[in-house]
C-alpha cells in the first residue's frame, strides 16, 4: 500500500495517458544556466516513472526536470518515498525512465552499459553495498577486473592509489569488508565508486549510520576528493549537517517532481510544508548558522508551464 505522498492526486495510468506524448524540453530548473560556463552533466527532461499496473499502478515521478552543472555537488531532498533513490539508479543507469529523458554527459543513462556506466558515473550505495566475499582489494578494484582488459598487476596498482586517496593504508587491502568500521566500508565503496575516475558521483545517504567525528571526517574527505578531482556530485541525504557542509545547491522532490532548486540558505525559506518540516527544527537553524557568510545564496523556481 504506497504511502500517501506515492499515491498520484490521479490514478497514475491515467495522468499518464493524458501527458504529452513526446516529453517537451522544459527550462530546467537550474539557477546556472544562463550562465555561459554552465555545462550540464546530468540533465532530466519530463520524467515519468511509473511502477505497477493496472489499478496499482502508482507515479513516483510526474513531468520532472533537473539539470545538474558541472563541479556542482547538488543535495537531492525529499520526503520518505519521493523517489530520490530511484532517480540515483536512473543517472547510473539501473532504472529506466517510463516516459522522459535521463541522459548524461549528453547520452542516455539507461544506453552506458556497465563498463560506460562506471567509467561515467561511479555511485555510494547508502550501506557501502561491498561484496563480501571480496577483500578490500577485490572490491575496490572491481570494475576494472570485470573489464578483463587490464594485466591484475596494474588493477592492483590502480586500486591502491584509490585506497590511498580516501586516506587508507595498503595494510587495509587484504581486509574482508566485515572486519571494517563504518567508516572504513565508506571509504572502501567510495575508492571502489572511484576506480575508473568518472567525472560523475552519486553518493546516497553518504554518512548514513556514521558517528559524528565520522561523519565529519567523510564529508571532509568527500569535499576534498570534489575539488582535487573535479568531480561533479548529486548526493541524497536526510542529514542537515551533510547537507550543510557539502552541497553547493539543493533540490527539493515534492509533490512528484522538483518544486525548487537554489542555495541552500535560500531554499531553507521556500513555502512548502516538506521544507518547512525538513529545515525547519531546531537542528536546521543550528546548520544553518554554521553557514560561511558567503555562501551562494540564489534560489531558482520551477518555471511556469
Ligand atoms: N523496482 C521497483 N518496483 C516497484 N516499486 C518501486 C521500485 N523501486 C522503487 N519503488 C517504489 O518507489 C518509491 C520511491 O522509492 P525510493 O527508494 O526512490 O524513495 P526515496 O525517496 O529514496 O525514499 P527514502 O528517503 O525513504 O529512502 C517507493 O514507494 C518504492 O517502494
Amino acid at each position: 500500500m504506497p504511502s500517501p505522498s506515492q499515491t498520484p492526486s490521479v490514478p497514475a495510468a491515467a495522468a499518464l495517458s493524458a501527458a504529452p506524448a513526446a516529453s517537451p524540453v522544459s527550462s530546467p530548473v537550474s539557477s546556472l544556466v544562463s550562465s555561459p560556463l554552465a555545462e550540464p552533466v546530468v540533465e532530466v527532461r519530463g520524467l515519468w516513472t511509473v511502477f505497477g499496473t493496472g489499478a496499482k499502478a502508482f507515479a513516483v515521478h510526474q513531468d520532472l526536470d533537473l539539470t545538474v552543472q558541472r563541479g556542482e555537488i547538488l543535495a537531492l531532498v525529499g520526503g520518505s518515498g519521493t523517489g530520490k533513490t530511484v532517480l540515483l539508479r536512473q543517472m547510473l543507469g539501473l532504472a529506466q525512465p517510463t516516459r522522459g529523458s535521463v541522459t548524461v554527459l549528453g547520452r542516455p543513462a539507461a544506453e552506458m552499459g556497465r563498463e560506460g556506466a562506471a567509467s561515467r558515473v561511479g555511485m555510494l550505495f547508502q550501506q557501502g553495498a561491498l561484496f563480501s566475499a571480496f577483500d578490500v582489494l577485490g572490491n575496490v578494484g572491481f570494475a576494472l577486473q570485470e573489464l578483463g582488459t587490464l594485466p591484475a598487476a596494474l588493477v592492483r596498482d590502480a586500486a591502491l592509489v584509490k585506497l590511498q586517496m580516501v586516506g587508507l593504508q595498503p595494510a587495509h587491502a587484504t581486509r574482508m569488508p566485515a572486519d571494517l568500521s563504518g567508516g572504513m566500508v565508506k571509504r572502501v565503496a567510495l575508492a571502489r565508486a572511484l576506480v575508473m575516475d568518472p567525472p560523475l558521483l552519486l553518493l546516497d545517504e553518504p554518512t548514513a549510520g556514521l558517528d559524528p567525528n565520522s561523519s565529519d571526517e567523510f564529508c571532509a574527505l568527500l569535499r576534498a576528493l570534489h575539488q582535487s578531482l573535479g568531480l561533479t556530485v548529486v548526493m541524497v541525504t536526510h542529514d542537515l549537517d551533510t547537507l550543510f557542509a557539502l552541497s553547493t545547491r539543493v533540490a527539493v522532490l515534492a509533490d512528484k517532481k522538483v518544486i525548487v532548486t537554489g542555495a541552500p540558505r535560500e531554499v531553507v525559506h521556500f513555502a512548502h510544508p516538506f521544507v518547512r518540516e525538513f529545515f525547519g527544527g531546531e537542528r536546521g537553524r543550528r546548520a544553518l548558522l554554521a553557514l560561511p557568510e558567503d555562501a551562494p545564496a540564489t534560489p531558482s523556481f520551477p518555471q511556469e508551464a
